[in-house]
């Protein structure tokens, strides 16, 4: 195993190949009861989570507490390939990797509704490996580098490790990574259901066929503070089941609940944003850390140190093509759509032509993320019989490619609108750069995510269960032209409370400094 040494602040650091372990020299004058607390965080093993959980892990190595993550296998070997996870990592002291299995054969998709494939095999053999990391590391302590883990913040569905920490006694906090406007319908589910506001999907009802129903459209009454906005086709698309003890279902049911024995919960998000929908969560979990947008926390804290901010470092799954940064460089200020629907969505050949044929037909600008294992269907099909007024129409005024850097392509000033699937993440990363959107959701909390981007924050438009050229080239054309300036003055005002509250003294730079605290005192 090839070990190199850096020489930082006169201590020697190893940094191993294979996982991040950062053995502290231990000088005489430090003991184990002087070491700071030690955070075990565990996110759910896909790019959204990650992403999250990587950016709290280095706010709470900013905030001088020892920090182990706890990827799969699977996810890890991503980032060693395609993300700078050493070089950011390597300036914290008392950072380090530790993986389990997904459980997943390394040739399984991994994408679209399979996705919960991991979750529920995470939730049949997590539990056993994850006794066994902390039971055969003396809860990760290094051999007393570190401290036994003081405090584990866990991911929304991984109640299997709950037993594990109670039995070591060691204290737990839910990390949800959506938003609160979408947690809460989850947490809701039971009165939703005794409610009857989302049937059980007939067994021969496919599921874009009971989406598209114009039953959808009814009001839901059973989530309070969402009566006036909220239609039965906006909550999380985890409901809509053909029955009940649906294994997804259930398990988004049961470990959300769980939520309220927890000695907390960390939301990604912010008070000006969700305040109303946090009011009513309290109400039920009254510890509740509101520290988001945590990727604007993280560089404002990084910045405040002199320290390289995370905008430069990836955590990418996919290489990342910078060659649209060259291509954005030649395009006029707020000339693009920027176009990626995240990390899971799937497409069909037939959706990706209504949404090109769309984009050119708008006749504007357009940077397209097109994940490489993102279009499904018949792949024998010849792309080679590309229809001509889409291959001209990209040349000149298009720029497609596989996975880009998308916090520096959303601060770029060539882009005007970003066309997303309202993943939790992308969301609010156009939250805090000011960008209006257009929602495509594709699944999950993203159904909840598109509502209140259109109906409550009203900084772009939801384009919810359809997918046609003709509403594509319309949306396009209102948020780049027609009603941009309505939509960039709230998108502009959006983005400055944002910034309020990460700031000193704002309500999530105060949320954060309170965690601390918390994990703070699980060692005094
Ligand atoms: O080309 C790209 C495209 C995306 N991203 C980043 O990848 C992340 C994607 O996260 P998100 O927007 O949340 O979407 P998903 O990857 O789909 O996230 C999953 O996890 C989220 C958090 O729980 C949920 O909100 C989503 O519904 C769920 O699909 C974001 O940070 C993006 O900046 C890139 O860096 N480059
Ligand atoms: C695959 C999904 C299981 C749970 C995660 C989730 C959540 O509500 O926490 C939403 O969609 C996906 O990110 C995950």
């Amino acid at each position: 195993m090839r070990a190199d040494k850096q020489s930082i602040n006169g201590k020697l650091y190893n940094t191993m190949t294979q996982t991040i372990n950062l053995t502290v020299e231990m000088s005489d004058r430090e003991t184990a009861m002087e070491l700071p607390p030690h955070i075990l965080i565990f996110p759910v093993p896909l790019q959204g989570h990650v992403n999250s959980m990587l950016n709290l892990a280095e706010l709470l190595c900013l905030s001088g507490l020892h920090v182990t993550i706890l990827l799969s296998d699977y996810t890890h070997n991503r980032l060693l390939r395609h993300a700078t996870l050493r070089s950011r990592f390597s300036r914290h002291s008392g950072f380090r990797v530790a993986t389990i299995s997904d459980g997943l054969p390394p040739d399984h998709p991994r994408v679209g509704e399979r996705i919960v494939d991991m979750a529920l095999s995470l939730k049949q053999i997590g539990g056993s490996q994850f006794r066994r990391l902390m039971e055969s590391t003396d809860g990760l302590s290094e051999g007393g580098a570190m401290r036994r883990v003081s405090c584990l913040i866990m991911d929304g569905v991984l109640s299997f490790a709950i037993s594990v920490v109670e039995e070591m006694g060691i204290p737990y906090i839910y990390f949800r990574t959506i938003s609160a406007c979408a947690f809460w319908p989850y947490f809701c589910i039971q009165e939703i259901m005794d409610a009857g506001e989302v049937p059980l999907r007939g067994k021969n009802e496919d599921k874009l066929t009971y989406w598209k129903k114009k039953e959808m459209d009814m009001m839901v009454t059973s989530v309070p503070g969402m009566e006036r906005f909220l239609r039965r086709r906006d909550i999380p698309r985890f409901f809509g089941v053909a029955n009940a003890d649906d294994p997804t279902f259930k398990t988004m049911k049961t470990d959300t609940k769980k939520t309220v024995e927890a000695c907390g919960l960390i939301l990604n998000t912010f008070e000006d944003l969700e305040g109303p929908i946090l009011d009513e969560i309290r109400k039920h979990i009254p510890n509740l850390y509101s520290i988001g947008p945590l990727h604007a926390l993280l560089k404002a804290q990084l910045e405040s140190k002199g320290m390289e901010s995370s905008h430069n470092h990836s955590s990418s799954f996919w290489e990342e093509d910078r060659s649209c940064i060259a291509w954005l460089d030649s395009q006029p200020t707020c000339s693009v759509i920027y176009v990626s629907f995240g990390s899971i969505t799937i497409l069909t050949r037939d959706e990706l032509l209504e949404f090109w044929y769309g984009l050119v037909n708008s006749g504007h600008r357009f940077l397209w993320v097109i994940r490489p294992d993102s279009i499904v269907g018949n792949n024998s099909e010849n792309w080679n019989e590309i229809p001509v007024e889409l291959e001209e129409g990209t040349k000149s005024r298009g720029c497609m490619v596989g996975w880009v850097p998308q916090q520096e392509v959303l601060a770029h000033p060539a882009i005007g609108a970003f066309f997303t699937h309202s993943g939790w993440n992308s969301t609010l990363e156009s939250i805090a750069i000011g960008l209006p959107m257009i929602c495509w959701a594709y699944f999950a909390d993203q159904t909840t995510n598109s509502r209140f981007v259109s109906k409550v924050w009203k900084i772009g438009l939801d384009m919810k269960d359809t997918c046609d050229r003709i509403i594509v080239e319309k949306m396009v054309k209102d948020v780049m032209d027609v009603r941009r300036d309505e939509f960039l003055e709230r998108a502009h005002s959006m983005a400055v409370l944002s910034g309020k509250a990460i700031s000193e003294g704002g309500s999530s730079y105060l949320n954060l400094n309170r965690l601390v605290e918390f994990l703070k005192s699980t060692v005094s």
